[in-house]
C-alpha cells in the first residue's frame, strides 16, 4: 500500500530507544508525565533493570532494548577469544531472555540475534560484531516500518467517531510512532478521529500517565477516564470503536494484553462495539495454539497498595497479574503490518507467515 505520511509528519516525539556509540538511549517511562528524560546505559545489566523495572515498556520497545542490549556487550566486549565472546554473549541472552516473561517480542529479537551469530560462528570476532550490532538496529527500523504501515492500515478500517483504548500502545511502547498509536495518529491527521476515550489502566498507569501524555503532546482530542467508567461510556453510545496493542498474539487469535483489556472486549461485545487489536508480526507467536499457553507476568505488591507513589491500602495480600488473556471470539479483526487479519483466526493468521 502507498504510504502517505513519513514519522515525522505523525509525531513530534523522538524514537523511545536508540542505540549509538557503545550506549542504549531510552526515555525513561518511569518519570513521565511529570519528567521527561532520556537515559543512556552502558551494561546489559543496567538494559536488563530498564526492562524489567519499566523504565522501557512495551513489547515492541522491549525486543529492541534487548537487541541493543545485545550490541551493547559485542562491542564492549573485552573477550579475546571467541569462545570467551560467546560465553559472555550466552550470558547476555540469559539477562535478558529473563527479565519479563509475556511480551513474544523479547524473546522473538533476543533469538533472531542469537540465530544469525551462531550461522556466522566461523567468521571473524570483529565481523561478528559487526552483525549484531546491524542487525539490532535493523530489529528498530523494522520496528517503524511496521507502525507506519499499519497506521496506515488501522486508519483505513477503523470507523470515523470516538475511539476508546487501554494502557498505552503508543509512540512510548514502541521504537516509535506505536502500534495503536500510529493508526490514532493517521485517524486524527485524517480528520477520522473525533475524541479518543484513554483508560488510566491501573496499577501501573500506562493511560492516565503514557497515553494522555504522548497523545496530549502531539494534538490528539482525548478524554482520561478511570477504567471502571469505560462500560458505562459504551453504554452511553459514545464509543464506535475499540482499539488495543497486544504483547502475544496465538496461534487461533487469542492474545495477551494489559490487564483490563478482556473486561473492555466482553462489554465491546455486549455494546456490538468493533474490538480490534493491532500488532506487528514481532508479536505473534504461532507455536502456542491457544491463550491458557501463554505466561502471564504477576508483578509486585507495591503497584497494587499504591496508587502515583501514595500508599492506599494497608499491608494485605494482592494479586497482580500485569496481563489477561482475549478469547479470539471478541475480537473482530487483528491489524497487523501484512494486513488485516479476520476471523478466522486460525486458518487467516497462517497466511502471514
Ligand atoms: C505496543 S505493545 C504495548 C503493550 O505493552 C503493554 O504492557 P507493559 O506496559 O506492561 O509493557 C501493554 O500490554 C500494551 O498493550
Amino acid at each position: 500500500m502507498k504510504l502517505k505520511y513519513k514519522p515525522e509528519e505523525l509525531t513530534k516525539l523522538p524514537r523511545s530507544v536508540e542505540y549509538r556509540d557503545k550506549k542504549v538511549y531510552l526515555i525513561d517511562q518511569r518519570l513521565l508525565p511529570r519528567e521527561f528524560k532520556v537515559i543512556s546505559l552502558s551494561t546489559v545489566e543496567q538494559v536488563a533493570k530498564a526492562i524489567k523495572t519499566m523504565q522501557v515498556r512495551g513489547a515492541p520497545a522491549i525486543g529492541a532494548a534487548a537487541a541493543f542490549g545485545l550490541a551493547l556487550y559485542a562491542e564492549r566486549s573485552r573477550a579475546e577469544t571467541k569462545d570467551e565472546f560467546f560465553n559472555g554473549f550466552y550470558r547476555a541472552y540469559e539477562i535478558l531472555k529473563n527479565t519479563r516473561p509475556t511480551a513474544v517480542n523479547l524473546f522473538w529479537a533476543l533469538n533472531r540475534i542469537k540465530k544469525l551469530v551462531e550461522e556466522h560462528r566461523e567468521d571473524s570476532l570483529a565481523e561478528i560484531k559487526r552483525l549484531i550490532v546491524r542487525e539490532a538496529q535493523k530489529i528498530a527500523d523494522e520496528d517503524v516500518e511496521a507502525n507506519l504501515r499499519m497506521g496506515h492500515i488501522g486508519a483505513e478500517i477503523l470507523p470515523e467517531g470516538n475511539v476508546l483504548t487501554h494502557c498505552n500502545a503508543g509512540s512510548l511502547a514502541t521504537v516509535h510512532l506505536g502500534t495503536v498509536g500510529a493508526v490514532l495518529r493517521v485517524m486524527h491527521k485524517e480528520g477520522k478521529l473525533n475524541l479518543l476515550w484513554v483508560d488510566e489502566t491501573r496499577p501501573v498507569l500506562q493511560g492516565a500517565r503514557l497515553s494522555a501524555w504522548e497523545y496530549h503532546y502531539d494534538g490528539i482530542p482525548l478524554k482520561l477516564i478511570a477504567d471502571n467508567m469505560a462500560g458505562f461510556v459504551m453504554q452511553q453510545g459514545k464509543v464506535d470503536a475499540i482499539i488495543v496493542g497486544a504483547d502475544r498474539i496465538v496461534a487461533n487469535g487469542d492474545f495477551a494484553n494489559k490487564i483490563g483489556t478482556y473486561t473492555l472486549a466482553v462489554l465491546a461485545k455486549e455494546h456490538g462495539i468493533p474490538f480490534f487489536t493491532v500488532a506487528p508480526l514481532s508479536t505473534i507467536d504461532m507455536s502456542l495454539k491457544s491463550g491458557e499457553e501463554i505466561p502471564i507476568e504477576e508483578r509486585s505488591r507495591e503497584e497494587v497498595l499504591t496508587c502515583g507513589g501514595c500508599k492506599i491500602a494497608p499491608d494485605v495480600d494482592v494479586y497482580n497479574p500485569a496481563f489477561d488473556i482475549t478469547p479470539h471470539k471478541y475480537l473482530t479483526a487483528v491489524i497487523t503490518d501484512k494486513g488485516v487479519v479476520y476471523p478466522p483466526f486460525e486458518r487467516n493468521l497462517k497466511k502471514l507467515f
